[in-house]
């Protein structure tokens, strides 16, 4: 007989989040419902990643002003934190990295910091040399999986830009949840990639129904024509952008001449 306890999950969310929005938070809330919905997860915590300024996105603004409005959308939620480690490199990091980089970490914390858990340990050792349990995956305890909008799923196929067994090992060995985005059709790209359908089922497809055009490139583009952005962001973070006087066109035009980081890491190797 397979074990019923549950997967306990940390979601991990990469990106600019410059600013912060809505539906970045939303993201999660979506993801939680939709796995705790299958009755075999339990979604423990989400993080937000920003990433590092060395990432040279057009118009990124310093991590430390984006990592800021990120704890102060976070500090109403129980469950969604923010992370600066990767922010605080000095180069940009791979995705695939800064997963490994928490998986490692969660798992330490998800493993020693509650007690129900290390019950659960002990009940599946036992399970174990009774050799009662069938299904592999429901000996998993704890799983970190990738949180995204579809249209980072879909630029996996950008040259130069995703390293291949990056993917595959974001897919094949942690697991993806991806919301839908309008203008992307993530079931039907995860189909025509050989890899994504190899993992089919360790990517769980969100559909966003209340459809939400919130991005951070429309907020950005809002302020610096001086336009409300109030009911977009948290209402903490547009307080913040108004005390830091952040997003101008001249924040606008920062990067513009330099390559992004993955372009230009995997764009100038010879292959
Ligand atoms: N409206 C949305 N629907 C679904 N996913 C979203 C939405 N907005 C952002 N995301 C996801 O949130 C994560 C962080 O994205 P990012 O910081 O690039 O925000 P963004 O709004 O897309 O910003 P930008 O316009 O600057 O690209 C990504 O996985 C992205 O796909
Ligand atoms: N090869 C990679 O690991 C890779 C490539 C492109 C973007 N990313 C990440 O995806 C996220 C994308 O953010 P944006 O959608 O804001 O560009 C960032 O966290 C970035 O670091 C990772
Ligand atoms: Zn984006």
């Amino acid at each position: 007989m397979a074990l019923q306890e549950k997967i306990r999950v940390v979601l991990l969310a990469c990106g600019s989040f410059n600013p912060i929005t809505n539906m970045h938070l939303r993201m999660f809330e979506l993801a939680r419902d939709h796995l705790e919905d299958t009755g075999r997860y339990r979604v423990v915590k989400g993080i937000i990643s920003p990433v590092g300024d060395a990432y040279k996105k057009k118009g990124l603004i310093e991590a430390c002003h984006r990592v800021e409005m990120a704890r102060l959308a976070t500090e109403s939620s129980s469950w969604i934190t923010v992370d600066d480690w990767e922010s605080q490199q000095v180069d940009w990091v791979e995705t695939a990295k800064v997963i490994r980089h928490h998986h490692a970490v969660s798992s330490a914390e998800v493993n020693y910091d509650e007690v129900d858990t290390v019950k659960f340990t002990k009940k599946r050792r036992l399970e174990e040399t009774k050799g009662s349990s069938s299904d592999h995956n429901r000996l998993e305890t704890f799983q970190l999986k990738l949180l995204c909008g579809a249209d980072v799923l879909e630029s996996f196929s950008t040259p130069n830009l995703w390293k291949k067994e990056d993917i595959a090992e974001i897919v094949g060995r942690f697991g993806l949840v991806c919301i839908t985005r309008s203008g992307c059709d993530a079931e039907k790209f995860v189909y025509q990639s050989d890899v994504l359908h190899k993992y089919r089922k360790n990517i769980h497809i969100v559909k966003e129904w209340v459809t939400n055009e919130i991005s951070a490139t429309h907020v950005r583009r809002a302020i610096c024509r001086g336009q409300s952005v109030r009911y977009l962001l948290p209402e903490p973070v547009v307080h913040y952008i108004q005390d830091q006087h952040l997003y101008s066109a001249e924040s606008e035009q920062k990067n513009a001449d330099v390559i992004l980081a993955p372009l230009q890491r995997y764009g100038s190797a010879t292959e």
